[in-house]
């Protein structure tokens, strides 16, 4: 049930918008304000014009990337985006997920909404159909260098609109052309600038950006209910959390973790009666580690939210001032930079976990809890394990997510003859950042679990809304009086993460 509908007219969007689409929350709707589709229609005539006038536009009138030299005969202009479509339909890899690609089509279209693309309001027409109909092309998700734009996985967007492709349509796969057919519409034939205008920019990367910036801003915030818990069941200081110890370390976003650390610790200023005068890191540095990404999240919004508001195509048509620019707008440098920072930071937190479910589980450092939170009594107990297993996949899922933090940005190759020969790789930036979400959010399954029984079995949570998140959860996962396979509370508790089930304010 959508609860909002976007209008796409040309003004920014902010990155979170782009997020609610892909789940389904948010429609989209096209401005059909006379200023805007006159400004939208002026880059379309102009290209016809230049094209009377001139008769030469790169890859309009001459083959694409380093056959730019390459003259194309008048009469195949209109079949030249149809070719661009089909040599590029070559990608690999697993297909983007519905909500990626919902992102997808939205992020593109408010990228030709900016009116630079020498795009007609048809094209914009088409792509919010697809949207609002929800008429998703199958888009595999490798194959893109990130520089001449995501041009392979973009073609499949392309490709579909003018029916040669396949698309996830009313819960199958069919052909475009089936699914238009049934909203009433026939494929769309590309005007010249066309299939270059959908394909020649950062879509990919940056839709995937959009969803992994959501994803990892609710990440930080259960990162911080997870270690007040583990500070809890750690009969950690709460001292370590001051607010005057705050002021004189004055990043922003670390200081909001320490005070919500603080909060859920019920403003406690005295230590618990325990040997440790000062706790691990693990707990003790919680607001430095996730303050880290916290204080990350006002530059990586402000790069992807210009990326997403800008036009990111070549060339760049200039219905105003009548010019057409060639440049290099499709090169993704700026999320790969973003991207490669995100997945470090956001896989510190997957180690700050690992070592924070270490440190509980284990008997001789937890101040008196049972070794791996075994809550068997019995005089059998000796056969029961706890969560043992659990802190030896946490530390796979953790490994696996440090070890996709190495930069993508700096595997540039020389591609197509060299002339492209310096490119971003921002879409493997943005999918490495994905797949260290995935693994971190594994390792936070695994975190929240394993705090939330430590804090249960400590009993000495002193503020109602700790209390109520932990009973709710050992409700739904009762302590571990004997052992029992954990796999289906990680994946709810997987499934409760994604949907960012609670309400985590900073
Ligand atoms: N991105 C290239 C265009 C291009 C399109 C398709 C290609 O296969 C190669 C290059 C440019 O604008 O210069």
């Amino acid at each position: 049930m959508t609860t909002c509908t976007i209008l796409f007219n040309g003004q920014p969007l902010g990155f979170e918008w782009i997020a609610k689409i892909s789940r389904g929350d948010c429609g989209v709707r096209l401005s059909e304000a006379d200023a805007f589709v006159e400004h939208i229609e002026a880059g379309a005539k102009r290209v016809d014009e230049v094209l009377e006038q001139e008769g030469k536009i790169y890859g309009i009138t001459t083959g694409y990337g380093d056959s730019c030299n390459v003259g194309v005969a008048a009469e195949h202009v209109h079949q030249l985006p149809i070719n661009l479509t089909r040599f590029h339909g070559c990608g690999l890899g697993d297909y983007l997920t519905e909500a990626e690609t919902r992102a997808v089509l939205a992020v593109r279209l408010q990228s030709l909404c900016q009116g630079y693309s020498g795009v007609s309001y048809g094209l914009l027409q088409r792509l919010t159909a697809m949207l609002q109909h929800d008429i998703l092309p199958l888009i595999p998700a490798e194959g893109s260098v990130g520089a001449s734009g995501d041009l392979t996985p973009l073609s499949y967007v392309a490709g579909a609109i003018i029916g040669e492709r396949d698309v996830r349509y009313n819960g199958t796969i069919v052909n475009a052309a089936d699914a238009f057919k049934d909203i009433g519409l026939a494929p769309y034939t590309l005007r010249p600038k066309e299939a270059l205008a959908l394909m020649n920019g950062t879509a990919v990367m940056t839709a995937l950006a959009c969803l992994n910036l959501d994803r990892a801003q609710y990440l930080a915030r259960l990162s911080t209910r997870i270690s007040s818990l583990m500070v809890i069941a750690a009969n950690g200081n709460p001292y370590h959390y001051d607010a005057e110890l705050f002021t004189v370390k004055p990043h922003k976003g670390q200081q909001l973790i320490a005070q919500s650390i603080r909060t859920d610790l019920g403003n406690a200023d005295s230590a618990p009666t325990q040997t440790r005068l000062q706790d691990r890191y693990s707990l003790r540095c919680a607001p430095h580690i996730i303050g880290a990404l916290e204080d990350s999240f006002g530059f990586i919004s402000e790069t992807v939210n210009n990326e997403l508001n800008s036009a990111n195509d070549n060339p760049i048509v200039n219905a105003e001032s009548g010019r057409i620019h060639h440049g290099g707008h499709f090169y993704g440098g700026h999320i790969a930079m973003v991207m490669d920072l995100l997945k470090t930071q956001v896989a510190n937190l997957a180690d700050l976990h690992d070592r924070q479910v270490a440190l509980v589980l284990d008997a001789t450092a937890n101040q008196g809890l049972p070794a791996n939170l075994s809550a068997a009594q019995g005089d059998d107990r000796a056969l029961h394990h706890g969560f043992k297993a659990v802190q030896i996949g946490c530390s796979a899922w953790t490994a696996e997510a440090l070890k996709h933090t190495m930069p993508a940005s700096v595997f540039s190759r020389s591609t197509e003859c060299h002339n492209q020969d310096k490119v971003s790789m921002g879409t493997i930036a943005a999918r490495d950042a994905r797949r260290v979400l995935e693994l971190t959010e594994q390792a936070a399954s695994a975190a929240l679990l394993i705090a939330t029984h430590g804090a249960k079995m400590r009993g000495n949570y002193v503020t109602a809304t700790i209390a109520e998140f932990v009973d709710e959860l050992v409700a739904e996962h009762p302590l571990l009086t004997e052992d029992r396979p954990l796999e289906p509370a990680l994946r709810q508790l997987l499934t409760d993460i994604r949907q960012q089930r609670w309400a985590l304010a900073l």
